[in-house]
C-alpha cells in the first residue's frame, strides 16, 4: 500500500479523536474466539473507533484473486499488496470495506476468501504493508479497539490495553457453526477455523500472550459477559 493510498485507508473514524484523547485497546485471538463481535460491541459502548485487521488481509486476498494474482508467487503479491487501493471504515455503527470503486464488505466473507487468506497473511512483505497502514489508522484514531492476530504483540505493542481473547477449539467450532447458520459438514468447519488458525500461527503466534497480555477466556461466559470483561478493563485504565 503506496503512501497515497495510505491516506484514503480509513474512513468513518468516531469522535474519540475530536475529543483529544488517545487510547489503544489491542485484541489478538483465534479465529472463531469472538474477537471481531466483542470488539465491535466493545467499541459501541466506549464511543472509540473499531478496526478489523482481519478485514485488510480479507481484502488484500480479494483483490490478489480478482486481479488474477498468482498466491504462490510472493513477489507479485506484494506488488499487488503495495498498490492495494483500500478504504476501510472504523465506525464499529458500519463496517465498509472498499477496494478501489467496489464494496467488498460483503465478498470478503466467503469461503474462497477465507480458504485463501493464509496465503496473504504468511507472505512477509504483505504483512510488513498490512502492518504499517494499521499502525496509520491507529495513529489516526485517537480512541481505537483494534483486533487481529498480532495487534499486541506486533501493531501496537505499546497499547494501554493488550487482551488475548480465547475459547476452547470445540466452542470456537460451535460457534462459527452457529454464525453459519448451522449444518456445515464438520470438516468444512475444521479447515475454515482449525485449519486456518494453524497456518496463520506459522506467520505470528496468537495461542500464547506475550508479556504483559491478559487473557480473557470466554468459554464459559456469554457474548454479553465477554464484552463487559473487555470493558471494564478498559475502563480501569481510563
Ligand atoms: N462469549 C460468547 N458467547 C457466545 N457466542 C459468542 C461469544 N463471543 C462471540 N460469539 C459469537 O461467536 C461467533 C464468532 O465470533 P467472531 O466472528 O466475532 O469471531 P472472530 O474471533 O472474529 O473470528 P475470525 O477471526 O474467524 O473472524 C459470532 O457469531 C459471535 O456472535
Ligand atoms: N492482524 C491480523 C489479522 C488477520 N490475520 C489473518 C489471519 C486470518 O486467517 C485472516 C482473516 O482474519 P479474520 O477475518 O478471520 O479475523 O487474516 C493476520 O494474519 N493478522
Amino acid at each position: 500500500m503506496t503512501a497515497g493510498a495510505a491516506d484514503r485507508t480509513v474512513t468513518g473514524a468516531s469522535d474519540s479523536h475530536v475529543q483529544g484523547r488517545r487510547l489503544i485497546i489491542a485484541v489478538d485471538g483465534p479465529s472463531g474466539s469472538g474477537k471481531s463481535s466483542v470488539c465491535r460491541a466493545a467499541a459501541r459502548r466506549l464511543g472509540a473507533a473499531y478496526l478489523d485487521t482481519g478485514a485488510m488481509y480479507r481484502a488484500a486476498t480479494w483483490y490478489c484473486l480478482d486481479r488474477g494474482v498468482d498466491l504462490d508467487d510472493e513477489a507479485a503479491v506484494a506488488v499487488a499488496v503495495e498498490e492495494l487501493p483500500l478504504t476501510i471504515s472504523t465506525d464499529p455503527e458500519h463496517q465498509t470495506v472498499t477496494v478501489g470503486e467496489c464494496d467488498v464488505t460483503e465478498s470478503i466473507r466467503e469461503a474462497r476468501i477465507s480458504e485463501s487468506v493464509s496465503e496473504i497473511s504468511t507472505n512477509r512483505a504483505a504483512r510488513a504493508l498490512l502492518v504499517a497502514a494499521q499502525r496509520r489508522i491507529i495513529d489516526q484514531a485517537g480512541v481505537v479497539v483494534a483486533e487481529g492476530r498480532d495487534i499486541t504483540t506486533v501493531v501496537a505493542p505499546d497499547a494501554q490495553v493488550r487482551v488475548l481473547l480465547t475459547a476452547s477449539a470445540e466452542v470456537r467450532l460451535a460457534r462459527r457453526g452457529l454464525q453459519m447458520g448451522g449444518g456445515q459438514p464438520a470438516e468444512a468447519l475444521q479447515r475454515q477455523v482449525l485449519a486456518r488458525d494453524a497456518r496463520d500461527s506459522t506467520a505470528v503466534n496468537f495461542t500464547e500472550a506475550a508479556d504483559g497480555v491478559a487473557v480473557l477466556d470466554s468459554s464459559d461466559l456469554t457474548f454479553e459477559e465477554t464484552v463487559d470483561a473487555l470493558v471494564s478493563r478498559v475502563e480501569s485504565v481510563r
